[in-house]
């Protein structure tokens, strides 16, 4: 609870005393009616959030003590108690002050400081958290927390890539911590060379706060400490700290001196010469870790922790509880909408209606509904990807890694106790692990950039439309795809190795009984040192034969099959291809877009666009509720499987669009809704009366339309109908200019509605901007597996925009690095071209990620 005294008395001014009955949170301490008398431009400070429920209670308590204190300051010189400073004499800026432009009735006696030269510090040191003086250390102290999260911690280290000879001394191989990023190898060794340092080898990589050294002798090790540890390195001390935690070691220890007689780690035998430096962070996914799709790729890990641990943190809670921290967690981040669309208000205009309303609602931009739970809680994954990396005991190993490369942590544990995997995934990462121990090729090495062997993904596929029960049972295809790195290495040694690895998964899957749906084998050659593999690098299937258990028969597969997985949503059948993006969690994903569907209030005379449509999975699974679809998605594969999941489903009434939503979307906008004048008056008339005449339309098919009666139709050669008959799309536009009644080259649709579903990073600018500024689009539903950029994203969309818009001016973006996601949105608000802005309707979550902390969020958008 926070005391009185922390209350600022700017604010308590500003609380009405009907809210002060209110038990609400944090927004209601605000009056709605007014706008904050300083806007924090850039990061999140926000003086509200200082404010707890509990603390209502306290305003008034604080309104008496101001009273008494105004009372003696009166009596007094006006500096209080006759000449003595009251202890809390000038430390608040006087809000009437700052509000009437430097007066206040009160004029020297205030007991408040009137600007910031008056301000003294509180009796704790700490400064009125409306002043520019707090305001700047909180900014600095969020930098430097920043800034800590990146840094390497010499406690948090496993680099288990960093043993690079079996044969060393793990005590002669030493981690360097705290150096500039910006220092390559050859940087790090001519220091070493400088600071008298003798050593083996050095490596370091750009980015990464850790460097490596080896060492030839335990002296050398002894020298370097002396001289390197505790060295200052700008305004960081340098520290040399061991590749492996000192527990560790111990244990290795004890555990090789059982089974061997020793004590020496060395002489364990543990093969080297590779790592996987990488940055699973959710140890999940180790492309799409970049990729930005999944959600669960951006957890902390330490060493402390299992892998159970780092990769389904809430796996200790129970569902319930699951769901019940995932929705409190979601308020949180959805109040700030609200904050920061009162912030970034233009001073001229009203505060829009939900920004007043909020206080009704706890501040929320609008109602949370609930969070939807996911039908299947274990295994639900239906991909996985696999780092491939040594583990603790420095063994070969295919699992998730215990945490951040660039944080200093390789160590790739086993995936058995993370109960979002399934059992078939654990079985083939284990027969994979098997295969590596034996491999006569290297694992890929991330320090060194070397190596073969790079991960392994397994994506598991259902051939007919199953429900939630018995989920494994229903799996009956299985993708593997490993990706390996084949520069430097024969063909022929490579070609026999995966030959070998072929039958070594088409043994280990018909083994296991019954046997294991393997369908599909997949190499992908990704030559680069990044750990994601660009969308063109080269992908080949290998051919793999199954031994029926119980037929004996053998099973070569389908050639068209081998580069491809199945699964159902909605009853449609999805195509997918090894990269394209498919939501990990199937059953989960339908409620998803089911509800997306609905909220969106679609009908024969909505056209939908499915931005970042992937496989299109939202558009095609809507198709029958709308006249047209058009999805737009970047991946050129997910754009190839759209097509044909269209295809293979009888769907015509969609047209996919390849390429980045910002470069096409403006176009496609245009293409599809822009209408000479004389019509966009008749448009918006229609628009003013759509939300009624939606909400009927699923019932009624006969409903009036614009102008044209469009059953199916999309690109080209699909059959549009008009009054019954069918015509081709050109007769239809031609006749269409005959008649004069729309000279444009698409049909047109009354309502235009926009599903989104973006990657983590949200949509970009460009997008937003031509969202919010064509006036036909008016209702959008956004899908996000990051709140906080939906959030974001929900700033630029929904806050009043003036007609003076700040054309950019880059001294306004200094420091926009250090900036939050709303920060930055709330400063592009100012350029907002003047345009109608969305209002929050409703927001719903969805799980699809049990016992992680990240969830779906849906919200409802209108205008
Ligand atoms: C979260 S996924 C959603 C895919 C699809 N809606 C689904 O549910 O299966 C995001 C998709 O956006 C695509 N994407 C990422 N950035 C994009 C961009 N700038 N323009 C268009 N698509 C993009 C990704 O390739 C990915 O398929």
């Amino acid at each position: 609870m926070a005391e009185p005294e922390t209350l600022n008395p700017s604010l308590t001014e500003q609380i009405q005393p009907s809210i002060l009955q209110s038990t609400n949170d944090d927004e209601d301490l605000i009056d709605h009616n007014k706008k904050p008398s300083i806007k924090a431009e850039d990061e999140e400070i926000d003086t509200m959030d200082k404010i707890q429920p509990s603390d209502i209670n306290l305003v008034e308590k604080r309104k008496r003590e101001e009273n008494t204190e105004e009372e003696e300051e009166s009596n007094g010189n006006g500096n209080g108690n006759g000449g003595v400073l009251i202890p809390k004499w000038k430390t608040s800026l006087c809000s009437y002050y700052r509000r009437q432009d430097g007066s206040c009735s009160h004029g020297e006696t205030c007991r408040y400081a009137h600007g910031e030269a008056e301000l003294r510090p509180r009796p704790d040191n700490s400064w009125d958290p409306t002043s520019e003086r707090a305001k700047k250390i909180l900014k600095s102290e969020k930098i430097e927390e920043k800034v800590e999260v990146l840094e390497a911690r010499e406690d948090v280290l496993i680099m288990t890539d960093a043993v690079l000879d079996s044969t060393e001394d793990p005590g002669l191989n030493k981690c360097l911590v705290n150096l500039p990023r910006k220092w390559t190898s050859d940087s790090l060794k001519k220091f070493l060379d400088e600071q008298g340092v003798i050593y083996k080898s050095a490596k370091k990589k750009k980015g990464m706060t850790v460097g490596f050294a080896t060492f030839e002798t335990a002296d050398q090790v002894k020298n370097a400490i002396e001289v390197m540890d505790g060295k200052s390195m700008g305004n960081k001390q340098l520290k040399v700290a061991d590749v492996l935690p000192r527990s560790f070691e111990k244990k290795t220890q004890s555990t090789i001196s059982l089974t061997r007689s020793t004590n020496h780690p060395t002489e364990a035998g543990f093969a080297s010469d590779d790592p996987n430096i990488s940055v699973p962070s959710n140890g999940l996914e180790n492309v799409e870790l970049n990729d930005n799709d999944d959600p669960t790729v951006n957890m902390e890990a330490s060493k402390s922790r299992s892998v159970r641990e780092v990769v389904t943190p809430l796996a200790h809670m129970s569902y319930a509880d699951q769901l019940e921290h995932k929705k409190k967690a979601l308020e949180q981040t959805l109040k700030k909408l609200t904050r920061n669309a009162r912030k970034a208000c233009p001073e001229a205009l009203p505060l829009p209606e939900w920004v007043l309303n909020s206080r009704d609602i706890g501040g929320l931009p609008c109602k949370l509904e609930g969070i939807i739970e996911s039908p299947v809680v274990n295994g639900y994954r239906n991909k996985c990807e696999f780092s491939v990396g040594y583990s603790l005991q420095r063994k070969p190993t295919v699992g998730f890694m215990l945490g951040n490369f660039r944080e200093g942590v390789t160590a790739v544990e086993e995936p058995t106790n993370c109960p979002n995997v399934s059992m078939i995934a654990c079985k083939f990462a284990s027969t994979f692990q098997e295969f590596l121990q034996l491999s006569g090729l290297p694992i890929w090495n991330r320090l060194n950039n070397t190596g073969f062997w790079r991960l392994l993904m397994v994506r598991e596929g259902r051939s007919h439309c199953s429900g939630g029960e018995n989920l494994e049972a229903n799996i009956t295809e299985v993708m593997l795809m490993v990706q390996i790195c084949s520069v430097d290495f024969d063909d022929e040694v490579v070609k026999t190795e995966l030959q070998r690895l072929a039958r070594a998964f088409s043994d280990g899957a018909s083994a296991n009984s019954p046997p294991l749906p393997l369908t599909s084998l997949v190499v992908q050659d990704h030559k680069g040192i990044s750990n994601v593999a660009p969308a063109d690098a080269p992908l080949y299937p290998l051919s793999i034969t199954m031994t029926d258990s119980a037929s004996g028969q053998v099973v070569v597969e389908d050639d068209d099959l081998k580069m491809r997985i199945h699964d159902y949503i909605s009853s449609l059948c999805f195509s997918i291809s090894p990269t394209a993006f498919f939501q990990v969690n199937t059953l989960a994903a339908e409620k998803l877009y089911a509800l997306a569907g609905d909220w969106a209030s679609l009908g024969p005379d909505t056209l939908l666009f499915d931005i970042c449509c992937g496989t299109g999975t939202i558009g095609l699974t809507l198709a029958h509720r709308v006249g047209m679809v058009v999805g737009i998605e970047m991946n050129a594969s997910a754009v190839s499987d759209a097509h044909r999941n269209a295809e293979i489903n009888g769907i015509k009434n969609c047209r996919f669009v390849c390429g980045k939503a910002e470069d096409v979307m403006g176009s496609i906008l245009k293409e599809y809704l822009n209408v000479p004048d004389n019509q966009e008056e008749t448009l918006h008339v229609s628009d003013t009366n759509a939300k009624d005449d939606i909400d009927d339309q699923d019932n009624d098919p006969s409903v009036d339309k614009l102008n044209l009666d469009i059953a199916n139709h999309g690109d080209g050669d699909v059959k549009c109908a008009t009054g019954g008959a069918e015509v081709s799309v050109e007769e239809l536009e031609e006749s269409e200019e005959k008649n004069g009644s729309i000279p444009t080259t698409k049909p047109q649709y009354r309502n235009v509605v926009a599903i989104v579903d973006p990657p983590r990073v949200g949509l970009h600018p460009v997008v937003i901007k031509a969202l919010r500024t064509h006036p036909r689009l008016r209702r959008l539903v956004y899908i996000s597996c990051n709140p906080e950029s939906l959030v974001a994203n929900a700033i630029e969309l929904c806050t009043p925009s003036s007609d003076k818009t700040d054309k950019g001016n880059n001294n306004n973006n200094r420091g926009w690095r250090n900036m939050s996601s709303a920060g930055l949105a709330r400063r592009r608000t100012k350029s907002m071209p003047e345009s109608e802005p969305f209002r929050p309707v409703k927001a719903m979550a969805v799980d699809l990620f049990p016992h992680t902390p990240h969830c779906e969020l849906v919200m409802l958008l209108e205008r």
